[in-house]
């Protein structure tokens, strides 16, 4: 088994000012957790931007990119992976100090070479296993993400040390880190969210929730079937594995479900999931997405307003109206 770090022996003070670029979904959860660990932090965001404004409410110290770099040692890379190379260019680099560290939160551009840190700075990695948003949510519960770390240049000599740091406080190690490298937790991120997390899962519902209206059944019936009851059986998995999922559900779901799931997701299906891994591991999904957006997105634009029209979405968003709590956690 891996080996799994819970906190232990891991000194926060490792960190001196840590500069948090980019104040969207990683970026606030990593600000205000590092924040309530105690750790120094300024985050780094555009005067005119809504974040500028958003850190500064929510109590943080925030100075424009450069500054926010310079007066740091570690500078956190949290702005969208489409723009860091450009941000990192022309904002971040020029405001190192030799000995710093930069840290990102995936590998894509350190992986695929776009960005090409100077040899005098420690470059590490601590990317966590969820949503930015939940990263905030289950710390301010007491709980934590599970994350991983990686190190890929170390001119200080302690650089994992630091990465180890930063993963305590924002909460990783209460849920378990372990050590990758770039290209391990590149790869496998990209797979997990166009397979599974994210492109697989909204596929399976929007066609469990087609097939059924297309066959005359209610829509509201589809929509509570095929989405709403989703998170519920998947907190049961979370929670306990398949086991807990399987013991929780009647014999005849378990029986149904244990016959009929693989003829929906049958070996094409892993067969197409190869192939989608062979592009990622081959480059060739990097060089279609670094495309899109020197063409502005004109794909990934066609396809969101396509999503925002389903009816799933339009049925959803009048049931979830009369569950309030479920707003609760909404920004
Ligand atoms: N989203 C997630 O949960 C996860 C993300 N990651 C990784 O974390 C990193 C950050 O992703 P994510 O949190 O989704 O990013 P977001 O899309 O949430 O980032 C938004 C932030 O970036 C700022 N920003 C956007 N463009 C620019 C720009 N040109 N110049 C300066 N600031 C800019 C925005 O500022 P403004 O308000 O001014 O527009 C805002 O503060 C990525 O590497 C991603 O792969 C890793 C794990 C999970
Ligand atoms: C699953 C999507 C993710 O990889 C994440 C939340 O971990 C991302 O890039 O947002
Ligand atoms: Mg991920
Ligand atoms: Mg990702």
């Amino acid at each position: 088994m891996a080996e799994m770090h819970y906190g232990e022996n891991i000194e926060l003070n490792k960190l001196d000012k840590v500069a948090i670029i980019g104040y969207g979904s990683q970026g606030h959860a990593h600000a205000l957790n590092l924040h309530e660990s105690g750790v120094d932090v300024v985050v780094g965001a555009r005067k005119n931007g809504k974040s500028w404004k958003k850190a500064k409410e929510d109590g943080l110290e925030v100075k424009e990119i450069p500054k926010a770099v310079e007066t740091a040692t570690l500078t956190s890379i949290l702005i969208p992976d489409e723009v860091q190379t450009k941000v990192y260019k022309e904002q971040i680099k020029p405001n190192l100090n030799p000995q710093d560290t930069i840290l990102f939160a995936h590998g894509f551009n350190i992986h695929y070479n776009q960005i090409r840190p100077p040899k005098n700075v420690n470059v590490v990695m601590v990317a966590p296993k969820g949503p930015g948003h939940l990263v905030r949510r289950v710390y301010k519960e007491g709980a934590g993400t599970p994350g991983l770390f990686a190190v890929n240049q170390d001119v200080t000599g302690d650089a994992e040390e630091i990465a180890l740091a930063y993963a305590k406080g924002i909460g990783c190690t209460r849920a378990g880190l372990l050590e990758t490298t770039f290209k391990e937790e590149t790869e496998t991120d990209l797979f997990g969210e166009q397979v599974d997390l994210c492109g697989g899962v909204t596929k399976l519902i929007k066609d469990t929730f087609e097939t059924l209206v297309e066959a005359g059944y209610q829509p509201e019936v589809a929509y509570f079937e095929s989405l709403h009851e989703m998170k519920l059986i998947i907190d049961l998995i979370h929670e306990q594995g398949l086991q807990g999922m399987w013991h929780s559900v009647s014999n005849t779901a378990e029986y149904g479900g244990l016959t009929r799931g693989k003829r929906v997701i049958d070996n094409n299906t892993k067969q197409n999931m190869k192939e989608v891994l062979k592009e990622i591991q081959n480059g060739e999904f990097a060089k279609e997405w670094i495309l899109e957006n020197k063409s502005g997105q004109p794909v990934l634009k066609r396809a969101r307003e396509q999503e925002k029209n389903h009816q799933i979405e339009e049925v959803g968003q009048e049931l979830r109206e009369m569950m309030p709590w479920l707003k609760e956690n909404q920004e």
